[in-house]
């Protein structure tokens, strides 16, 4: 049994209730439970998940308000941030995306199974759904999907004007930044803040918001082997 709340605690700022520490457990025993059968995680350790998934998930809430929001996860695999999100903040609105339909199946299982309210899992790919879905999300998130740029592309149409993107980084983020060709630029969004965590463990987190603030051009997103062979990156 996870005892290790003073983590938590250290980086959040509070311990969780008993409801969220009862919704995080039947989580993580679903999660391995299933593990093989869905090819889910690498990361299986109660240990580990608590800390690299499920505190990872929620470190940006340290700095960012998300009560009430329409959220979009992108890329969530296994429900990370989504799901996390969805048990510590369940006023908020969640739409899960993933392009493989084996992890759709997983989080129908989780969603149902804690009885999870006001949140969906859609089998699609995110540069198809977001032409179909069209700025309809005050925040679009992901977590470790693809290269800066790229990621980017996949998420800007999804969100409202003055909607936020909020993308969920590892060490390279600096680096990513750096190397990027510029595509805010194109695609009318724009870094508004930084937030480097320290490594307390697990690494070095850096978040990265960006604010929309006018209607994404036509264009974008391309079919994503366009966008992958002009960001150089996948
Ligand atoms: C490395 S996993 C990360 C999963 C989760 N966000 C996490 O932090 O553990 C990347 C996920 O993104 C999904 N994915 C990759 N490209 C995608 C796309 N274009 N549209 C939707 N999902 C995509 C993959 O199927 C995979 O489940």
């Amino acid at each position: 049994m996870f005892d290790n709340w003073k983590i938590f605690e250290n980086n959040l700022g509070f311990i969780p209730s008993n409801e969220i520490k009862e919704k995080l457990a039947k989580y993580y025993e679903i999660l391995v439970q299933e593990n093989s059968k869905y090819n889910l995680t690498r990361i299986i350790s109660e240990d580990d998940v608590y800390e690299k998934h499920f505190l990872d998930s929620l470190l940006f809430t340290k700095e960012f308000q998300i009560s009430n929001q329409k959220i979009i996860d992108i890329g969530t695999g296994p429900g990370f941030p989504g799901i996390v999100l969805k048990i510590f903040f369940p006023d908020t609105h969640i739409t899960l995306i993933d392009s493989n339909n084996k992890k759709i199946n997983f989080l129908n299982i989780v969603i149902d199974k804690l009885n999870l309210k006001k949140i969906e899992a859609k089998h699609d790919r995110a540069e198809e759904l977001a032409r179909k879905e069209n700025e309809n999300y005050d925040i679009a998130i992901s977590r470790a999907v693809a290269y800066l740029d790229v990621i980017l592309e996949l998420v800007v149409r999804f969100l409202k004007i003055d909607g936020q993107a909020i993308l969920l980084k590892g060490p390279r983020a600096e680096e990513e930044i750096k190397n990027s060709k510029q595509i805010e630029k194109k695609l009318k969004i724009t870094l508004v803040n930084k937030q480097i965590l320290p490594d307390t463990g697990f690494g070095e987190r850096v978040n990265l918001f960006y604010q929309k603030n006018i209607s994404t051009p036509e264009l974008y997103p391309r079919d994503y082997a366009k966008i992958v062979k002009e960001s150089g990156k996948k």
